[in-house]
C-alpha cells in the first residue's frame, strides 16, 4: 500500500459584498471574497492539497489566474479536476482536513452543509472529510478581518 500526504494553503481577501462561498456553499457575510474565480479559498486549499500529495503542481499550475475562462468559476471545476487525477494515477482519498482561519463568518452552523457538498463534489463519504475553523484571536490580518486563509490536509491511498 502506498500513502501519500498533501497540504495546501490559500488566503482570499475580502472585498465588497454580501456573501462568501466556502466549500461550495453561499453563506451570508457583510462582505465577500475577491479572486479570478468564485473565490472559494477552502475549496482551492483542498484543491492544492490533493496536487501536493500527488507532487503535481498546484492550483494556479493547472488553472492560470491570468486565463480569461476561469473568470467567475465555479471552483468545483478545480476540485473535480484534482479528485479525477487522484484517481487517474491509481489512488483514492482516504480523508480531508481543512481548518478556516477567520474571525467572520462563524464557519460552525455552515459546516455541515460544507461537508455534505464536498462529499458529493469529491465522491467521499463525509465521514472521511474535516472542516474546523478557527479564529486567529484578533492578531494579524485574519484577525483584523481582511480575508480568510485556509489550510488543507489530504491523504491518499493506492486502490
Ligand atoms: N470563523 C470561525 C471561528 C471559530 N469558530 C468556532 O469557534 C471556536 C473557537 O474559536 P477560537 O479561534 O476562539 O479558538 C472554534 O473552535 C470553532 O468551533 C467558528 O465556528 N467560525
Ligand atoms: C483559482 C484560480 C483560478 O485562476 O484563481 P483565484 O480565484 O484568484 O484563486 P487563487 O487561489 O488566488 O489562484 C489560483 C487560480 O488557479
Amino acid at each position: 500500500m502506498d500513502i501519500r500526504l498533501g497540504n495546501g494553503f490559500d488566503v482570499h481577501r475580502f472585498r465588497d459584498g454580501d456573501h462568501v462561498i466556502l466549500c461550495g456553499v453561499k453563506i451570508p457575510h457583510s462582505q465577500a471574497l475577491d479572486g479570478h474565480s468564485d473565490a472559494d479559498v477552502g475549496m482551492h486549499a483542498v484543491t492544492d492539497a490533493l496536487y501536493g500529495a500527488l507532487a503535481e503542481g498546484d492550483i494556479g499550475q493547472h488553472f492560470q489566474p491570468s486565463d480569461p475562462q476561469w473568470k467567475g468559476a465555479a471552483s468545483e471545476i478545480f476540485l473535480d479536476h484534482a479528485v479525477k487525477l487522484v484517481r487517474s494515477r491509481g489512488f483514492e482519498i482516504s480523508n480531508i482536513d481543512l481548518t478556516l482561519i477567520c474571525e467572520r463568518p462563524k464557519i460552525g452552523p455552515h459546516a455541515s452543509e460544507m461537508k455534505e457538498r464536498m462529499s458529493e463534489l469529491m465522491t467521499l463519504d463525509a465521514s472521511r472529510i474535516s472542516i474546523k475553523a478557527t479564529t486567529s484571536e484578533r492578531l494579524g490580518f485574519t484577525g483584523r478581518e481582511e480575508g480568510i486563509a485556509a489550510i488543507a490536509t489530504a491523504a491518499l491511498v493506492s486502490a
